[in-house]
Formats: C-alpha cells, structure tokens, sequence
C-alpha cells in the first residue's frame, strides 16, 4: 500500500511535544536523599574504583554495554548530499528511535562538525569510553572507507559504517532470492552499479564475496563509467574500473545487464534504459527519499522486472534498517570487538532465510496486504515484521562467538531469544494486533466530531492504511474549510451532515419517537435531537449504515454517552455497561475497570463488570488474571469496601467458574505474585500475578489510571465502553490524534466481533 507524505505532515511530527524525537530516561530511581546519595556523589565513587580498577567493569556499572553512538559529519545525508551535520540530526535521532524500537539499544547521536578525516578519526576514538559500539552514519566517500577501517583497527569496541555494509547485508540477502527467482546464477550476472561512493561499494564488494566477478561488473559515478584510465581515481573506485572503452554512460552500461544497483541520487533511469535489459532484470533503486527510478514507472515498464527501493511504501524495501538494529544488538550480546565478515554473512543469510517461512497474518495486514509470500513482491522481510531479531541477532552473535571476536558466551539460545523478543516488548505489539486484525476487514465508523482537525487528521491516516472506513458527521462547510486550511486529503472520504438529510432525520425522529414516547419525548423533541450529532450518529449505527460511533473528544462522558444509551441500549442481560482502559506500562500490559461509567456499582454489579472485562481481556489473546481490588487483603480489614468486593468474588468464581480471580487485594500485593505466594500462597493470583484490576468504585479506578499516566509513564489506551448492543466508544476529552487512531482501530475490531456474533446468532437459530 502506498503512502503519501506530505511535507507538513513530517514537520509537524518532528515539532509536535517536545522537539525531536528522543529523550534520557532515567533506569534508576532518583527520588530519596539516599538515591541521590548512591546516584551521584558520594555513592558514585565506587563504581568509578571498580572501573578504574578494571575497565571492563564499565560494562557492568554503566550503561556503556547497550549503548551505541549513531556518529556522522553530515556530508553525504541520504540522498541529500552535503547538508551539514546539524541539518543530519533529524536522520541520526531517527537511527536512534529505530535502534531502540526494534532492538532495545540505547543510542547518543552524535553530529560533528568535522570534514577533515583525520581530526573526525581522533574525535570518534576519543568517544569509545562512552559507547558499547559506533554506527558510523552519512559519511560520504571515499573519506569514509578510511574512517572507518582505521576505527575498526584502533579501537576495541565494533564500529560499523552503516551505510556500506548495513546496505550490503539487505541488498546481498534480497539479491539472493531474487537470484533463486529468477534462476541467475550470481557468477554469470551483468551488473551495472551506479554510485560508487560508501553504499555502493561495499555493496559490490559482498557480491563479489558471494561469488559475482569482477569482469562482469560496470562502475559508474557522477562523470559517467569509472574507466582505468582515469586521473586521480581512488582506491576504493580504481578496483572497479573497467577498459570498456566503449561504454562511457550508465545508459550505454545498462545494455545487456541482469542487475542495475542504484546507490547514487533520484531519477537517473527510464523506461528506455529498462528496456535495455536482460530479461528478468532485477533493479535496485536504493537511493533515499528518491529512487533512481520511479517505482511506478519501472514497474510499469516491463512485466518480468524484479524491483526494489529504499523506501517504505513500495514491496521490496531494501533498506539498511532491516540490519542495523540487529546486527548491533548480537553484537553487543556477545560484546564482539569488532562486526566481521563473518557475522555480516551470517546476516544476510538469516535475512534470506527468514523471508521464505510463511509470514504471520499480523505482519501481513500491518502493510495492508491479505497474505505476504516469498516472491518477486516480497524477496526480503519486512521492517515491521517483530521476528527479525530472533532471526538476526542470535545469527549474528553465534558468528561473533565461532569467529573468535566475542568476549562473552551465550549458553542457553532458547533463554537469549525470549530476552530478545521482551527487548522489543509485547505492548506495541498488542496495538499493531488489533490494527492488523482491523485491515482485514475495515468498517464503516462514524465520527460525530468531525468539525475537530484532530478527528480530520485521524481520519485520513485511518482511511489511507486501510483501518477504518471513516464517516465524518459535521457542519459540512466547517468540515471542507478545515480541510483545505489544512490540505488534508480526504476526497474519498464521506462527509455526512444532519441539516442536510433530511429523510433520514425523519426516519430517524420516528424511530426515536416510538422508542420513547412513553419516556416523555414528544415528536417535535425527536425531530431536535436527531440534529444532534450524537443521537444522529448512533441512529446511523443503529440503522446499520455505519458499523460503529466514535465521540467524545469535544463534550463530557456522559453527556456523550446518553444518546448512545437510549438510541443503541445494552446488550441483552447486561445490567451496566462499564468503561475499561488498555494500560501499556514498562512492566507489561494491564486491563483497568470500571473506570468511567459506575459511580458505586454493588457486588452483584461489580460481577457485570469483571464479566464483560474478562470477555474482552479475552479478545486480545490476553488470559485474564483478575484481581479485585481494595484496600485490604483477603478480609485483613472490615469496611463496605472490603467486604463488597469479597462478595463480588464469590459471586464471579461461581458465576465464571474457569476465571482466574481473587480478591479483596490490594493493588501492589495482586501484581507481585512473590508477595502472595509467601503470604497468601492459597491465592489464586499467586502463581502470575494480575493483569485485569477490577476497582471497587470509580473514583479508584479513574484515579488510578490517570496517576499510572501521569506519574508512571504509562500510556492508556480507551476507554472501551463494555456492554453496549452495538460498537460505541468514547473518547477522552482532549485525545490526540494517535488515541482518536487507536480507538477507531478498537472499534472496527469489536464491529467485526458484532457481525461475527450476529451471523453465529442467525445460525444457531436456523
Ligand atoms: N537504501 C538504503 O538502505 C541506503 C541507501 N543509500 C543511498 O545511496 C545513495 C548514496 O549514499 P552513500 O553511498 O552513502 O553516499 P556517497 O556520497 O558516499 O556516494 C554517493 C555516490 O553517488 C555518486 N553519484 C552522484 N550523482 C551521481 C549520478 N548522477 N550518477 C551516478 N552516480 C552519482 C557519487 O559520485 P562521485 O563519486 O562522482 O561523487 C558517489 O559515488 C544515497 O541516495 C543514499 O540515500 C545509502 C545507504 C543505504
Ligand atoms: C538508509 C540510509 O542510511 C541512507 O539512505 O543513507
Ligand atoms: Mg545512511
């Protein structure tokens, strides 16, 4: 699926909150004068002994060992050339979110304002007390072979320039496959390279180590093929230059070739140029943001060509993201002193490999596609897909260990790989889930605020990865000037306004007249409100022209929630409808509930609500653990609140009698299973702790979340309204884009669930 970037859009993600994209979090706790004391000075002494004493401590005292330092000079950014090493920050804080996200490595960009190899050699050394590695970024060539290879001989922890051998690794692993596609043999294949610069290079020189030859390889850079008889030609070219006398352009290199590798600036080819080649050609236009050929174009140029780009929204991105992470983190596993050759082709072969086993439907729908498999569209795995570290990592830490590099062993693999997978951690994974599941099957969700930019902004991201179907319910003008103020793209989007729908407020004043007219509403009262947006998006939902209603960004819950009640209702036999908050904490993942509707729900109601709770815990493949919170454990104190929630207990173990629950807890005594099992080891939690927090009433459960927000670092996805007969979900007052787009993708799920359940129904009563 192709997705447009729009200039603002990539401005104000950069600008949004606090500028940039990263931040220093603290990993010990500083709050006491005795964290301060042992933080800092005095305590801080010893370690700096220990170290002194013996450096390799550092390793243990510090946070050296998983932190790598995302170095460049800025003069060859991207495709973007020379711009300075303060216009790079954006692109090395960005290699620091994606180290961290999907690796756990920590990461200091560092930009220097340094051309001169030398004095930017001394510079880098003098760092290595800092950093457990150095990912040498954006250093254009040919100063960066040399800066690289005397880093890696002078100092003693690995240094990798990205750029050459992060794309050596991913384009070599997808010309692999391409290879097996296509049934070239990599000793016979014409290769074209244009670019002859950092990537460029080194790519070539993998191929050749993977058995490409030299004679069959054409070099080109900004003057054209590099010919032996060049002056001044550099090392690095001086071995890829050719007597071919009578090919002096890429255009006339590109004849009779199998493979064109672009590592050089956007739009160099054409059609024409494409025609030109064997058949089955595979072309990679890796040049960034732009490739050397449009990926339209050349697909369209002709039917057999195998085709990659650097870039995210194309099939194919062959892009040194799918490395870099991994290949620091096994290195840093086994704290290797160097990345070698060895552990590199260990790289590209776990890549190769991985992108023949079936990929996981998640993976799939998280690029909006209904099934990926190995193929001319799919020669390497994708960058979202969570198994590329268990694939890499260890490949990569093994070959540290057999080449002789690493100075710490790995006994047990299995133990390594479920580090790995809670290094990248389980709670954005729960979210990608449900965004998967919800492109599977997109519904139609109507928005009843749609005259609020953060609802416009949501919406065109839902609509455009294929989330949500969205209906935007508004003042239509207000709507189309938001739009345009703001160039949002939302033309195939539809726009509803109930002052211009005439028929359907009357169908739907009816039906709400006959609903309640024996609750004090008269006809003309009806024909008002179905002008409200709230009452005339929950009729749409109700008359089954939208699957679902989104609202609540712009008024208080319950004056959000009323229409939804009296035009959609319960459930059959659900008594109270609640609200539950996904927490997604350092510590893992927690349901909390009721947290919005119940002001002091009794016993019997507490049991409706760890009901629908534990149903919907279910939903997200998550065993629910409840705990029934109070300020007491297991009667230790008397009071309406611990013995309300004893009963509830009792009530929910006979009503679901397969739940795992307990209670009354106290919330720190049903997360910590080490506390029960020594105090209470007949608990039920005692074995796990919790992960579903039913509250004895709505002031604990509110303030409960917002504190485990606001102070905890948390982040609360909901609240997902539990009980009602059809999808409606509200939003917290003043949710932001990124929650509007979560809930929606909460929503589609759960509407998918009702026609699930609504088909099953109609069977069972055939
Ligand atoms: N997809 C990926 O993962 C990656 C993509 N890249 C992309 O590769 C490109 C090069 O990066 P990098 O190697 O680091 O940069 P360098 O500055 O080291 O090299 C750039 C090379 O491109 C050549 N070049 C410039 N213009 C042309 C032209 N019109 N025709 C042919 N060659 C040309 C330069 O020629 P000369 O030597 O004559 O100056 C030089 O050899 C960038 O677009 C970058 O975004 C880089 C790394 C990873
Ligand atoms: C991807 C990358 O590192 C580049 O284009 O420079
Ligand atoms: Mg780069």
């Amino acid at each position: 699926m192709t997705i447009k970037i729009r200039k603002e859009d990539a401005l104000a993600y950069h600008e949004e909150g606090q500028p940039g994209k990263i931040e220093v979090v603290p990993t010990k706790s500083v709050s006491s004068q005795l964290d301060l004391a042992l933080a800092y000075s005095p305590g801080v002494a010893e370690p700096c002994k220990e170290i002194e004493a013996d450096e390799e401590n550092a390793y243990r005292y510090t946070a050296k060992g998983n932190l790598v330092g995302v170095i460049s000079n800025g003069t060859a950014v991207l495709g973007l050339g020379d711009i300075g090493a303060q216009a790079s920050k954006p692109v090395m804080e960005g290699k620091g979110v994606l180290f961290k996200k999907f690796a756990g490595i920590d990461v200091f960009d560092i930009e220097i304002n340094e051309k001169d190899p030398e004095k930017f050699i001394e510079i880098v050394k003098s760092l290595e007390p800092t950093f457990g590695g150095i990912n040498l970024e954006d250093i254009k060539a040919p100063e960066s072979f040399l800066i690289e290879e005397r880093l890696k001989s002078e100092m003693r922890i690995p240094v990798m320039h990205d750029d050459q051998h992060g794309t050596a690794i991913i384009s070599a692993a997808a010309l692999l496959n391409a290879l097996e596609l296509t049934g070239k043999k990599i000793e016979d294949l014409k290769i074209v390279v244009n670019g002859a610069g950092a990537a460029a290079i080194a790519c070539t020189n993998i191929y050749i180590s993977l058995g490409a030859q030299k004679k069959n390889i054409i070099m080109c850079d900004s003057k054209g093929v590099i010919h032996k008889n060049r002056e001044n030609l550099d090392a690095s070219k001086a071995q890829y230059a050719t007597d071919r006398h009578d090919l002096e352009t890429v255009y006339d290199a590109i004849a009779g070739t199998d493979f064109f590798l672009g590592l050089s600036v956007a739009d160099i080819l054409s059609t024409e140029d494409l025609l030109k080649m064997n058949p089955d050609p595979i072309v990679f236009a890796l040049a960034n943001p732009k490739p050397e050929i449009d990926y339209a174009v050349a697909m369209e140029s002709r039917p057999d060509i195998i085709m990659a780009t650097g870039r995210s929204d194309h099939p194919n991105q062959v892009n040194n993201v799918l490395g870099f992470p991994y290949i620091f983190r096994g290195a840093l596993d086994v704290r290797a002193t160097a990345i070698n050759e060895e552990m590199k082709l260990a790289a590209v072969h776990a890549l190769a490999r991985l992108a023949k086993e079936p990929v996981p439907d998640f993976v799939s729908s998280a690029y909006g596609e209904d099934k990926i498999q190995f193929g001319r569209d799919y020669l390497i795995p994708k960058p979202l897909d969570p198994r590329l570290i268990t694939a890499i990592s260890p490949a990569v830490a093994k070959a540290a260990i057999e080449s002789g590099v690493a100075r710490k062993e790995i006994k047990d693999w299995d133990a390594y790989n479920s580090d790995l997978n809670l290094r990248i951690g389980i709670d954005d994974k729960m979210m990608s889930k449900i965004i998967s599941r919800a492109k599977k099957d997109p519904k139609r969700i109507v928005f009843a605020e749609a005259h609020d930019l953060k609802i416009l902004k949501a919406a065109q991201i839902l609509h455009e990865e294929g989330i949500a179907k969205p209906i935007l319910l508004g003042n239509r003008k207000i709507i189309q000037g938001l739009i345009e103020e703001n160039q949002l793209d939302l033309d195939e989007v539809t726009i509803m306004d109930c002052f211009e729908e005439e028929e359907k407020t009357k169908k739907f004043a009816a039906h709400f007249y006959e609903k309640r007219k024996r609750k004090g509403v008269t006809q003309y009262e009806a024909q008002k409100l179905m002008r409200e947006r709230n009452y005339f998006g929950s009729m749409l939902v109700e008359h089954n022209e939208a699957d679902a209603l989104i609202s609540g960004l712009t008024k208080d819950y319950p004056k959000t929630i009323l229409p939804a009640l009296q035009v959609i209702g319960m459930e059959p036999r659900v008594q109270r409808v609640a609200g539950m908050y996904i927490i997604n904490s350092k510590r893992g993942t927690y349901f909390f509930a009721d947290t919005t509707v119940n002001v002091n729900p009794t016993a019997e109601e507490l049991v409706g609500i760890i009901g629908l709770t534990s149903r919907v815990v279910r939903l997200f493949d998550v065993e629910p653990r409840v705990a029934v919170l109070s300020y007491s454990n297991f009667g230790s104190s008397k009071g309406e609140i611990p013995e309300k929630t004893r009963k509830a207990v009792e009530l929910a173990k006979q009503k679901y009698p397969d739940l795992i629950i307990d209670g009354d807890i106290q919330a720190n005594v049903a997360l910590d299973e080490d506390i029960q099992r020594k105090n209470y080891p007949f608990s039920a939690l005692a074995d796990k702790g919790a992960n579903t927090l039913i509250f004895p009433d709505l002031a604990s459960g509110n303030i409960a979340y917002k504190l485990v927000m606001e102070i905890g670092g948390a982040e609360a996805i909901g609240p997902l309204l539990l009980g009602m007969r059809k999808p409606v979900h509200i939003l917290q007052l003043g949710s932001d884009v990124r929650d509007i787009i979560n809930m929606a993708a909460i929503a589609v799920v759960d509407a998918q669930l009702y026609s699930q359940r609504i088909q099953d129904d109609r069977i069972s009563k055939r």
